[in-house]
């Protein structure tokens, strides 16, 4: 099988490394020269350049592929992705090809390509996750569409990609560009986990007034266990590690955190759905918040120091409020998808989609396996929902900030206690006549069931 790469950064070299391992035979691109030289002398290392091609131009790769052609991007996203293709078109890509963006590209960008490149060449997207490592050695990819492209290619990536239990975390999601809308979420959960994570870091830290390689020990305990993730086990890595004159090394680091889009999107199409993912939501805002004292408005306000209060932690219940905690990232995002599938009828293939995620990605965690099981599991962690009140309470009592873990005990909370929005639905009607909705589904306005003399003004 022959395909072609254009971009050879970060994921594309290691994704070809991967490719021509596995045996496919590469032709690859980079407008920068040295990426190319560079994979080229990483392939001989391994023994595997007699199936890999460097080209210096569009032209050059798109002569030496066979029809009909497939070939991947990995550039960064944006307008860059249409400049790539129409130079694809202009140096000889045609009806049959396809071409695979398997950046992080967003699904709007992929619906309107689809519809623009149609008569030109098959547009297909493909959301990739594992990060360098990843796409080395067999990442998670999460493909959609449906159109003949894909037999053509599907099978070699089903070999490239990771697999858990003998299965391959290559997949087809489902319809139009909903793979880049899986790989969003994806991305959404990770902010959320990853924060949850520092969370949890902090108040052991401040709270229980543990070092960082105390902290990683508790982490690797948790990990042999059910609680096993990517995320845990390279956190508890950063922890240990020290600068030669034996400082904690997370002590150099600053606290600004940067972004590229997909957890803002994440927020902003659950937003746009209706669909609450508190957690998700404020895992951005918590990146965002990192920054705030570089905004305007930020230094038009002091915020003087607040001294921080200790804790006597249990550490099993904190491990149980974690392992319950992240549970709801993932159910949140899942309902996300879920939703976004239904609204553009996408048929996305829910147990399909986790399977992508079982290994080779940033959010792999062994306890994916209850999630698999179904949405009832969390009816059966009583202990845990215990442990994720007392330590968010706990927490809050300290004074120190933990924005995800008490979004999602409180998304926990919203779902599991009564609602309060019988108060809301009346408040609305009484100023805006908006109507109501009565226990009994009947619609009409409190002035129908109740005769109200004067109104507040
Ligand atoms: N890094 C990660 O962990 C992950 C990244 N992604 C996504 O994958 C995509 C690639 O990411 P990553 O590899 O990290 O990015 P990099 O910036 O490391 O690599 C992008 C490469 O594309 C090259 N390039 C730029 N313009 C062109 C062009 N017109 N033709 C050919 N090559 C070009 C760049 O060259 P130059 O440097 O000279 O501009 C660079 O070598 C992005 O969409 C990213 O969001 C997805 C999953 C994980
Ligand atoms: O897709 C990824 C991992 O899955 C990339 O590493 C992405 O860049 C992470 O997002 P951000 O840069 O916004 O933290």
């Amino acid at each position: 099988m022959q395909v072609a790469l254009v971009g050879l950064g970060v994921m594309g070299k290691n994704l070809a490394l991967n490719l021509i391992e596995k045996g496919l035979t590469l032709v690859a691109y980079d407008t920068n020269p040295d990426a190319g030289e560079e994979l080229l002398s990483c392939a001989k290392t391994q023994g595997t350049a007699e199936r890999l091609h460097i080209v210096s131009d569009l032209h050059d790769m798109v002569r030496r592929l066979e029809a009909p052609r497939s070939i991947l991007l990995l550039v960064p996203a944006g307008e860059l992705v249409d400049r790539v293709c129409q130079d694809l078109v202009d140096a000889g890509v045609g009806k049959d090809d396809i071409i695979v963006d398997c950046g992080n590209s967003n699904y709007k960008d992929g619906i309107a390509r689809k519809l623009k490149y149609q008569n030109k060449f098959e547009f297909a997207t493909m959301g990739i996750s594992g990060g360098a490592e990843g796409a080395r050695h067999g990442p998670a990819m999460m493909a959609s569409g449906s159109e003949g492209g894909w037999e053509r290619i599907e099978s070699s990536f089903e070999k490239v990609a990771a697999s858990y239990n003998g299965e391959s975390c290559f997949a087809r999601v489902g319809q139009s560009a909903s793979g880049h809308f899986v790989k969003m979420v994806h991305n959404g959960i990770e902010y959320a986990l990853m924060q949850l994570i520092a969370e949890i870091y902090q108040l052991l830290r401040l709270g229980a007034g543990k070092t960082p390689q105390q902290i990683a020990e508790i982490f690797d305990t948790w990990s042999e266990g059910e609680l096993n993730s990517y995320l845990l086990a390279i956190s508890s890595h950063i922890l240990k590690l020290e600068t030669t004159d034996g400082k904690a090394l997370v002590d150099l680091i600053d606290n600004k955190v940067g972004a590229k889009g997909t957890g803002l999107w994440t927020a902003q199409n659950a937003l746009e759905l209706g669909i609450a993912v508190p957690s998700l939501v404020a895992a951005v805002q918590a990146r965002h918040l990192t920054n705030t004292g570089d905004t305007h408005a930020a230094k038009e306000m002091t915020y003087a120091a607040k001294a921080t209060e200790r804790l006597d932690i249990d550490l099993d219940e904190l491990k149980d409020a974690f392992h319950l905690a992240s549970l709801l990232c993932y159910r949140q995002g899942l309902a996300l998808i879920k939703g976004a599938s239904r609204a553009h009828q996408w048929k996305v293939d829910l147990a399909k989609t986790l399977q992508t995620w079982r290994a080779g990605c940033i959010i792999r965690a062994d306890y994916l396996d209850q999630i698999a099981e179904g949405v009832e599991f969390i009816d059966t962690l009583d202990t845990q929902v215990k442990a994720l009140r007392r330590i968010t309470g706990a927490a809050v009592s300290t004074g120190l900030a933990f924005p995800v873990l008490s979004a999602t005990q409180n998304y926990l909370a919203t779902l599991s206690t009564p609602s309060n929005g019988h108060l809301v639905q009346a408040q609305r009607d009484y100023f805006g006549e908006h109507g109501i909705k009565t226990h009994s589904g009947e619609v009409c306005h409190l002035t129908d069931l109740v005769e109200i003399d004067a109104k507040v003004r």
